[in-house]
């Protein structure tokens, strides 16, 4: 069993849902996203969701974008992105991890190699924005034949229709979009979450991640209780610009602090 498959299920047995915090890989530098990830287990993360920096990250709001920005100047690349993920399974072998991206700079490293390069860096998951299922057929064989689970995005605005097409591509989760737009929303709707993940319940028996506009412990209990699991990430990257001068385990520190109330108040 994938280890994202099993983590959803456990959490099922305990009637817990998934707290799965983003950040970008490389921000501000390399250096300080193993501890940055360790801070977030720690916090109570059931899966971690790393992106791939990106120079044209169009799904992204501007808080991302510049998380980008700052790691690719210090230098994060594909490969680099992966020697952290190996560095981090060095000591955790528990938490699923799963590579957000985009196409381009999986394509010119080559499909084939980079699935099988993130197999042996310890990645369970990946979730290409820019990967319509219609392309996918060779893309998702490479990961497929790795046991990578694919997990897609769904928006307010995909048909019931494409809906079941993504879902029978899908595995590990499906990550629902709570809003139209770009990461770091400011509002979300939780009654129309809630309507969209029930209509989602009949097309698919996946775990439904939810993320998008979650920036306090408030709303991803609200949400947690509609879904399978909350994505967080704008709010931890923002944490993450604000304090990157500071030590690595500040940062950390300063995530937790973010992170660990959302864990208490969906366990409440
Ligand atoms: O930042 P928000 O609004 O908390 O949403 C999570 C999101 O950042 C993360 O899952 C993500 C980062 N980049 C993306 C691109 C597309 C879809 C999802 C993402």
């Amino acid at each position: 069993m994938s280890r994202i498959k099993q983590c959803f299920a456990q959490l099922a047995e305990s009637g817990k849902k998934a707290l799965i915090p983003y950040i970008t890989a490389g921000d501000p530098t390399p250096e300080h996203t193993v501890t940055i990830m360790n801070g977030l287990v720690e916090a109570g993360a059931d899966v971690i969701e790393i992106g791939m920096p990106f120079s044209d990250p169009m799904a992204d709001g501007p808080v991302i974008q510049l998380a980008c920005e700052r790691s690719l100047a210090a230098g994060t690349s594909v490969r680099k992105v992966l020697s952290i993920i190996a560095e981090f399974r060095k000591h955790n072998t528990h938490t699923p991890i799963v590579l957000m991206g985009y196409l381009n700079p999986i394509e010119f490293f080559g499909y084939q190699a980079f699935a099988n390069s993130a197999k042996e860096a310890g990645v369970d998951g990946i979730l290409l924005v820019d990967l319509t299922p219609e392309e996918a057929t060779d893309v998702v064989e490479c990961f497929r034949q790795n046991d990578i689970d694919l997990i897609y995005l769904l928006s307010p605005t995909t048909t019931p229709a494409r809906a079941k097409k993504i879902c029978d591509l899908a595995s590990g989760y499906v990550y629902y979009v709570s809003v139209k737009g770009v990461t770091g929303a400011a509002e979300l709707d939780v009654d129309s979450v809630k309507q969209h993940v029930d209509s989602l319940r009949e097309i698919t028996d996946l775990p439904i991640g939810v993320g998008f506009g979650i920036r306090d412990a408030k709303t991803a209990a609200a949400v947690s209780h509609c879904a399978d699991g909350v994505i967080v990430g704008s709010v931890l990257v923002n944490a993450i610009a604000e304090n990157k001068d500071q030590p690595k385990e500040y940062i950390a520190d300063a995530l937790q602090a973010i992170l660990a109330p959302m864990r208490n108040e969906m366990d409440a």
